[in-house]
Parts: structure tokens; C-alpha cells; sequence
């Protein structure tokens, strides 16, 4: 066992999984894990096709979660971010260690700030790309930075396009026109919209039945672009979390070519509870080093998000009072997964 303090324990060593490591049962099997079936196939959506806005939608309301195809991101730039991160990740640890997230920073090499809320560790690392991925890379490489660099802002431009065209759809779906979401404002002020590359490295678990990768969450922005490498399982949603006793953990696997996208907790205030944000979490495994990479997005800071006053029926009453992005960084940073409830409104 390597002599390591567990803050700076190298995963990539490991021959068992230490206690700070080792997840109670009851959590890791808190529901049963299924195999999409006809009920729980995930939505495969070719987002180009002309029927996109009404499969989003739908997928929206009822999964939270779909693959998209038809996105127009070139492959090769999908492979070349995964070996970008998977050469950052590959570096020795106190290399990494140079990155460090520091206190009161976004960006940075760490436990994301889902990890301060569970009383065991994750089977994982991360970087977080808040802003210029040269903040990060710059301090691990002196010289070699350039082409991870390059990458991830080539990346990071291609998943605006690709979130700016999926809320596009979403708020069609909703049946809000160009004329009338640009009226509200919103999509206008996306132009500025706040973004971050999630970098995650789930390195193989010597008994990944005692491990957790990324405990349970939603994610807080309007939604998440997910890319996952081609070989390697972890991914699940939570499903039928609202029905009671029909929970269960349902795999996402890696579809080739797709990118996954989640509903983030904006989507759901902003589409006043129509879509729901879906809770998911990434198990590991013995063989494989898995790697994804999150483009979150969500508006930019000063912009409040509240329920479109489109969406409330007459008579009706908001379900949420409007926050901003940081406001409501700030509450998950105290309540995490009850920072939702917090900002629901009575029924009247
Ligand atoms: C912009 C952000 C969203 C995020 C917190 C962060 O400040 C940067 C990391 C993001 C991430 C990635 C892993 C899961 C998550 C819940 C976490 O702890 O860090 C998300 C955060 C989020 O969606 O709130
Ligand atoms: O690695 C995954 O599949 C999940 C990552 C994730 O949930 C996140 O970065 O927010
Ligand atoms: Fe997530």
C-alpha cells in the first residue's frame, strides 16, 4: 500500500482500496442497477434531423438524459481532447499536484466540490477548466502546453455550438419561438454564457465493488455535454426516483460517435419543473482507466434564470424563484442535492 496521506493518494497505485476509499454497501447498491430495457432505453437523437425539437423535448420531460448524434464535432477533435486528458492525467502526481485547485478557485486539479459532502473518497481526479486552460496547464508545463491548449479551446468553442443548438431545441420543444425567447432575453445573453471543461479520470480499481467514481449528483448548470471514451462503462442515471420503491440505477453506456447530455438544475427552474435534472453518478471497474470529459454551460453570472413566464399557465404559479448561476452555486455549496428545494415556491 503506498505510504501516501490520503489527500495525496495515487490512485494509479493502488493494489486495494483503502478504508477513505471504501463506500458503505447500502450506499453503492442503495437501488438495483438494470440494463436499458425497453422502458429505460436512453433516447438516441440525431440533433441535425428536423424532428429534433419534439424527441429533445420529450427526452427532456422524461429522462433528463439523451444521446446526441448529428452534433457536426469533428471525431477527430473528440479523440484528440480524450488524449489530451489522458496525457495530463498520466502525469506523475505531484506534477498534477502543481495545478492544485486553491481555496476559493473554480479551476484547478482536485476533488470536485461534490466530494466535500460524502464521508468517503472517489475512485476519481479531475480538472476543472474554468477559464483559459492555459491557468491549469501553465503551471504542469513550462513549455509543452501549447496543443492541449489549442484542443481545449478548439473543444470548448465546438461545445457552445453544440449546447447554443440544444437549448435552441429545448426551448422549441417548449414551444417558444426564436421571437419570443430572444424577447425574454435569454437566448441573447447566452452569448456571453458562463462555461467549464470537467476533465474526470476514473484510473482501474483493484476491487471496484468497494469504489465509487462520482457519488450521485445533478449537475448544477442548464446542461451538460458529455464525452465519454469509446471502451469503458461507468456512467448510470437514477430512474423512476419519483415513483416510490421503482428506483433504479440504469447504465449509460458509450455510444460511438454520441455525445451525452444531461439536464442541468437551470433547465429545470428555467422550464419551471417541465424537464427535470437527472441524478447520475460513474462506477469503475478493475480493467480500464475511463475517462470523460463535462462541458457544463450555464448563463452568465448576473443573469437571474427563473421560470419562462411563457411556461406558466394562466392561473398558475411559478415553481421557482429566479436565482443567478452563482447565487445558486453558493446555495449547493451549503445544501448540495437539497439546493433545488430551496428555491421552490409554495403552490399557491
Ligand atoms: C461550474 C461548475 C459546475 C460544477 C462546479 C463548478 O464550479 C466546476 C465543477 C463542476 C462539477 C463537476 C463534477 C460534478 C459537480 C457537481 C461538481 O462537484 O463539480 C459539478 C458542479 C456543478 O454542476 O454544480
Ligand atoms: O464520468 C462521468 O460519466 C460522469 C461525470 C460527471 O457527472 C460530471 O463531470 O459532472
Ligand atoms: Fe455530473
Amino acid at each position: 500500500m503506498p505510504s501516501l496521506s490520503h489527500d495525496a493518494f495515487d490512485l494509479h497505485s493502488a493494489d486495494q482500496v483503502p478504508d477513505s476509499y471504501s463506500w458503505p454497501s447500502s450506499f453503492l447498491h442503495d437501488h438495483p442497477v438494470s440494463a436499458p430495457d425497453a422502458v429505460d432505453s436512453i433516447p438516441v437523437i440525431d440533433i441535425s434531423s428536423p424532428s429534433a425539437a419534439s424527441l429533445v423535448g420529450a427526452a427532456c420531460r422524461s429522462f433528463g438524459v439523451f444521446y446526441a448524434t448529428g452534433h457536426g464535432v469533428p471525431s477527430d477533435l473528440l479523440r484528440d481532447v480524450e488524449a489530451q486528458a489522458r496525457r495530463l492525467f498520466s502525469l506523475p502526481l505531484h506534477r498534477k499536484l502543481l495545478a492544485a485547485r486553491l481555496p476559493g478557485f473554480l479551476s484547478g486539479y482536485g476533488r470536485p466540490p461534490l466530494s466535500s459532502f460524502f464521508p468517503k473518497l472517489m475512485w476519481s481526479e479531475g480538472f476543472t477548466l474554468a477559464g483559459d486552460p492555459l491557468d491549469v496547464s501553465g503551471n504542469i508545463w513550462s513549455h509543452d502546453h501549447s496543443l492541449f491548449c489549442e484542443v481545449m479551446e478548439k473543444y470548448k468553442r465546438w461545445m457552445k455550438r453544440v449546447a447554443e443548438k440544444l437549448l435552441n431545441l429545448m426551448l422549441h420543444s417548449m414551444g417558444l419561438d426564436d421571437e419570443m425567447t430572444d424577447r425574454a432575453g435569454f437566448m441573447k445573453e447566452m452569448i456571453l454564457a458562463v462555461d467549464a471543461l470537467q476533465l474526470n479520470s476514473y484510473p482501474p480499481c483493484p476491487e471496484p465493488e468497494k469504489a465509487m467514481g462520482m457519488a450521485p449528483h445533478t449537475d448544477s448548470g442548464l446542461l451538460t455535454v458529455l464525452h465519454q471514451n469509446g471502451g469503458a462503462r461507468g456512467l448510470q442515471i437514477l430512474r423512476g426516483e419519483n415513483v416510490s420503491g421503482t428506483a433504479r440505477w440504469v447504465a449509460v453506456p458509450p455510444l460511438a460517435g454520441a455525445l451525452v447530455i444531461h439536464v442541468g438544475d437551470l433547465l429545470q427552474i428555467l422550464s419551471n419543473g417541465r424537464f427535470r435534472s437527472v441524478r447520475h453518478r460513474a462506477v469503475v471497474n478493475a480493467a480500464e482507466h475511463r475517462i470523460s470529459v463535462a462541458y457544463i454551460i450555464g448563463p452568465p453570472g448576473h443573469v437571474k434564470v427563473g421560470p419562462i413566464r411563457r411556461l406558466i399557465k394562466a392561473g398558475q404559479s411559478p415553481m421557482y424563484r429566479s436565482v443567478t448561476w452563482p447565487e445558486y452555486l453558493a446555495i449547493r455549496a451549503r445544501l448540495f442535492d437539497k439546493a433545488i428545494q430551496c428555491v421552490e415556491l409554495p403552490a399557491k
